[in-house]
């Protein structure tokens, strides 16, 4: 086991997703955004290759013996030229303004093969040894496109562990205290006063700070807000009902005696928001007995809540196996609470799942 207090990883892995928030930033202004449809019909867009070209070009750099989860691979880019020279003039682009902060995440990406090993760097099988990085290129892929909340999330395992997690969101309020309100997924633009950095590491807690252009600004310690009174709770829950169940969801609510309509957003957004005060509890409830989680949807966020004073099980209220490989095989729906509360709203979410859990 190592004595690490894993600084050099929390850092390398803060700016890289800074860096990578310029060219999604840049995508998302843009109207032509390159969307594909893979083979489980999902999107995927310029931003995301770029994002995950960018991003593991850094990981190699710094530490180029770690294993990379990541949701892309470069086949559809080696396939299209049109497409791979969008990809790469988006690359070039995104630089941190500060070239000795760049230099620390190894510059910019030199060629475009360079570029396209670096995003098939994304497809390690994963597994319980080792050090294995999560990294989710644009997560909320369909948020990006309308306009909505996405993130940039990058979680480093170790042994299988959640250890180190970064989400960058452009469009969140830069505000922690700001609350979520049933607009905060949709109402999303990235003006001035918006974009957030979260940064947590196993053991000594979760942070926040705004995006910037060049180096980390200053952070601040974020924290869970005490609930006691869980009929005033917000929770939070994905925007499309066929990634959680919305009709489970509000009879859990209910059954909380939550009184407060459901905040929808896209991506990890939703834990970076319940992490810092903003909304309560996430719930994700599966819609299909054949859906596996991906890792990457989850690691960054499940360390940024967990430091924050938060517990992460599924939804029979078990740990959260980041150690199988690619996909949390052995576990059904997410839900993310304050410690005080999680043991209370498994109970209700057992209740009103009943059965289907077994
Ligand atoms: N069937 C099904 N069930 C559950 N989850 C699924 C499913 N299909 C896809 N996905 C993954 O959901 C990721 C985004 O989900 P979110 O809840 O964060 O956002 S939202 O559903 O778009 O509102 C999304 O991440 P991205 O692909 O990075 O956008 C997917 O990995
Ligand atoms: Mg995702
Ligand atoms: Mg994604
Ligand atoms: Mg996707």
């Amino acid at each position: 086991m190592s004595t690490s207090n894993y600084s050099k990883e929390l850092e390398t892995a803060l700016l890289a997703v800074q860096r990578a928030t310029l060219l999604t930033k840049s995508v998302y202004h843009s109207h032509a955004k390159g969307t594909l449809s893979k083979s489980d019909s999902s999107p995927v867009t310029i931003g995301d290759f770029g994002a995950q070209a960018l991003i593991i070009s850094s990981i190699k750099h710094i530490f180029p013996e770690d294993e990379i989860v990541g949701e892309e691979d470069a086949d559809d880019l080696r396939k299209d030229e049109k497409l791979r020279e969008q990809v790469w003039e988006l690359v070039q682009a995104a630089k941190l303004e500060d070239q000795d902060v760049e230099a620390k995440i190894g510059g910019p990406v030199k060629s475009v093969e360079d570029m396209l090993s670096a995003i098939d760097g994304g497809r390690s099988a994963g597994g319980r040894k080792g050090r294995v990085w999560a990294l989710d290129p644009i997560d909320g892929t369909k948020g990006f496109l309308r306009g909505g909340q996405y993130a940039v999330c990058l979680g480093l395992l170790v042994d299988g562990e959640p250890t180190v997690g970064v989400i960058g969101c452009p469009n969140l309020p830069v505000d922690d205290k700001e609350p979520l309100t049933t607009t905060s997924g949709t109402n999303a633009d990235d003006s001035e006063g918006k974009g957030v950095l979260f940064g947590a590491v196993k053991g000594r807690g979760a942070t926040s700070r705004p995006l910037t252009k060049s180096g980390l600004a200053p952070e601040q310690k974020i924290s869970m807000k005490p609930i006691h009174d869980i009929t005033q709770a917000t929770f939070c829950e994905s925007v499309e009902a066929g990634h959680s169940s919305h009709s489970e969801a509000a009879a859990i609510a209910q059954k909380l005696g939550i009184t407060k309509e459901s905040v929808r957003m896209d991506s990890q957004a939703k834990y970076g928001s319940i992490a810092r005060g903003a909304g309560d509890l996430y719930l994700r409830l599966p819609v299909s007995q054949t859906y596996e989680e991906k890792i990457w949807d989850h690691a960054a966020g499940v360390v940024i809540v967990q430091e924050a004073g938060g517990v992460v099980t599924d939804a029979a209220g078990k740990k959260l196996d980041f150690g199988i490989g690619r996909t949390l095989k052995e576990n059904k729906g997410v839900i993310a609470a304050p410690a005080a509360v999680h043991g209370r709203v498994i109970e209700v979410v057992k209740e009103v799942l009943g059965n289907k859990q077994t």
